[in-house]
């Protein structure tokens, strides 16, 4: 695979990951590229399907995997979500950086591949904290958010472990997390803004 280096942000749901990618894009516009992954959960209001994910059902998401056509799957709270190749592809044609938003167990599994990305680990500042963003997000119903939950206290120990993430950011007060995301990323964003020029 080609182009500048991907970008693989994680860390638990409710982190702020979305958040501070879509500011990312906006203030960079043409020099990233979502890697849109495939989901079988059910859209949130306001989410559009090829833009935030590809929809699909159960079915259409176990036929692609056994097709090989994804990098890296898993199951997150109840739900498939899997990252396919073309997702990637379609960035790296446009030599755009890419940009992946992938649950520990994607990071795992992409550490196997080719892909080579810069990783990057979204925490909150407590789980007292990501509970209530979670809840006052009011996406989740209480067996998902608890789910979530879950998942984010051994996403939030893994993250401590050395070599897993080249940056870990504490995703505590917006604008500073924002601040330390750009200061990451911006000598692949210079080198993408010069080769347009
Ligand atoms: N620094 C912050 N301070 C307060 N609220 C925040 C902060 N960052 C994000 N939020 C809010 O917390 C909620 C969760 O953020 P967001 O949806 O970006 O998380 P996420 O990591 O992308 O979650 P998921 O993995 O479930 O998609 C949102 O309602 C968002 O507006
Ligand atoms: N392993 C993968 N994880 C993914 C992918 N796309 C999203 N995610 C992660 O799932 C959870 C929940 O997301 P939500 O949109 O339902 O809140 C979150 O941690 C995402 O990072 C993927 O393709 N592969």
């Amino acid at each position: 695979m080609s182009g500048p280096r991907p970008v693989v942000l994680s860390g638990p749901s409710g982190a702020g990951k979305s958040t501070l990618l879509k500011r990312l894009m906006k203030e960079y516009e043409g020099v990233f590229g979502f890697s849109v992954s495939h989901t079988t959960r059910n859209p949130r209001p306001g989410e559009e399907d090829g833009k935030d994910y590809h929809f699909v059902t159960k079915e259409k998401m176990q036929e692609g995997i056994d097709k090989d056509e994804f990098i890296e799957n898993a199951e997150f709270s109840g739900n498939m979500y899997g990252t396919s190749k073309s997702s990637i592809e379609d960035v790296q044609a446009q030599n755009l950086i890419c940009i992946l938003d992938v649950d520990i167990q994607g990071v795992k599994n992409i550490k196997k591949t080719d892909l080579n990305p810069i990783y990057i680990s979204i925490q909150p500042p407590s789980m007292e904290i990501l509970e209530k963003r979670l809840r006052d997000r009011q996406t989740e119903t209480e067996d998902s958010l608890q789910k979530r939950l879950e998942a984010a206290r051994i996403d939030m120990e893994l993250s401590k472990e050395p070599g897993v993430f080249d940056i870990v950011i504490v995703n505590d007060d917006l604008e500073e997390a924002y601040e330390k995301l750009k200061s990451v990323l911006i000598e692949e964003i210079e080198k993408v803004q010069d080769a347009q020029k």
